[in-house]
């Protein structure tokens, strides 16, 4: 659902009828603020009377964290945080915009199997095959805004847009890191500045190319990586990642953990989530 109001727990109540004696399953602790859009769930909740209410991330947000918990066990409704990585993952956005103040990051990279994203002469059509690139549009389509380097706009004219049967109204906002004019249909954007200040922007899709990578990865811009790897060896080609700064192995450890591994025809796909 989309952010503001209702929130989601007026919705699923209103569509349950009556919860009273229940458990309740949310992903997000239920808000302790009201607005002049409705009141706050913690409120619906309590009037619902369920039994228990069982949460899968405590609210970062000031106005509610650990309050909206708190009225319910007040309220005499058993409440507990179950930690769960998928409530966490489903809120990335959200999460990521109050605890770090901006989008959440994602960078992906379709490289061969010796991590290469183009030849030495910047051609990169097409290294992945056509199962993987329409994963890659799916994938699009859940991101408020894309983005490339001024390079990559050079080397590929890139649409950037979503090509899949149904989903073609859910491209995302094409922004251009780049100094030189901006081509119509893309918004220039300033690094890093511009990043933190996207801020009606919860998902941003990062597709590269290496120098771009590299920016955002110095710069610990990224929480997730999705890799898709090729059968091919190109060899002396473009590295998939330009310099990130990186001086010794003991800071390059501890960093990244697998989110998800899938097969995309003869390509694999590995998405690794940033540790913080
Ligand atoms: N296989 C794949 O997944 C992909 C392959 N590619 C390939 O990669 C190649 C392009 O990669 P690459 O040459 O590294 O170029 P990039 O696409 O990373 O663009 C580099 C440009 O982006 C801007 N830029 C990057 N970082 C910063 C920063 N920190 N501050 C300000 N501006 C910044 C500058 O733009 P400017 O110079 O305009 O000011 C810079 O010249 C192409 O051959 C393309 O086909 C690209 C994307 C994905
Ligand atoms: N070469 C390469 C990719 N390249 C990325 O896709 C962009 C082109 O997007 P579009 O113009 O919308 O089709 C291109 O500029 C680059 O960012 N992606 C992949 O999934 N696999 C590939 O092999």
């Amino acid at each position: 659902m989309a952010g503001g109001r209702p929130h989601a727990e007026a919705v699923a109540l209103e569509a349950a009828g009556d919860v009273a004696g229940a458990t309740v399953y949310v992903t997000l602790e239920p808000c302790a603020h009201s607005s002049h859009r409705g009141p706050a769930c913690a409120d619906l909740l309590v009037e619902a009377r369920p039994a228990r209410v069982v949460v899968g991330v405590e609210d970062p947000d000031p106005r509610t964290a650990g309050s909206g918990l708190a009225r319910l066990s007040q309220a005499g409704i058993r409440a507990d945080i179950l930690p769960s990585t998928e409530a966490r993952e489903s809120l990335a956005g959200y999460l990521a915009r109050k605890r770090l103040g901006r989008p959440h990051v994602t960078l992906k990279l379709a490289m061969s199997l010796d991590g290469c994203i183009a030849l030495a002469d910047g051609t990169s059509q097409w290294v992945t095959g056509a199962v993987a690139r329409a994963h890659v549009h799916s994938r699009r389509a859940k991101a408020d805004a894309i983005l490339v380097g001024g390079g990559t706009w050079r080397a590929d004219a890139p649409r950037l847009d979503v090509r899949l049967p149904g989903l073609e109204d859910r491209s995302p906002e094409r922004w251009l890191l780049t100094s030189e004019p901006c081509p119509d249909g893309f918004r220039a954007i300033a690094f890093p500045d511009a990043v933190m200040e996207m801020a009606e922007v919860q998902y941003l899709y990062v597709e590269g190319g290496a120098q771009t990578a590299a920016s955002f990865l110095a710069a610990d811009l990224v929480d997730r990586l999705e890799i898709y790897r090729a059968p091919v060896l190109i060899g002396a080609g473009l590295r998939a990642v330009g310099d990130i700064g990186l001086d010794e192995l003991d800071g390059a450890h501890g960093r990244w953990e697998l989110a998800e591994q899938a097969q995309l025809g003869s390509d694999t796909f590995t998405a690794y989530r940033r540790l913080r």
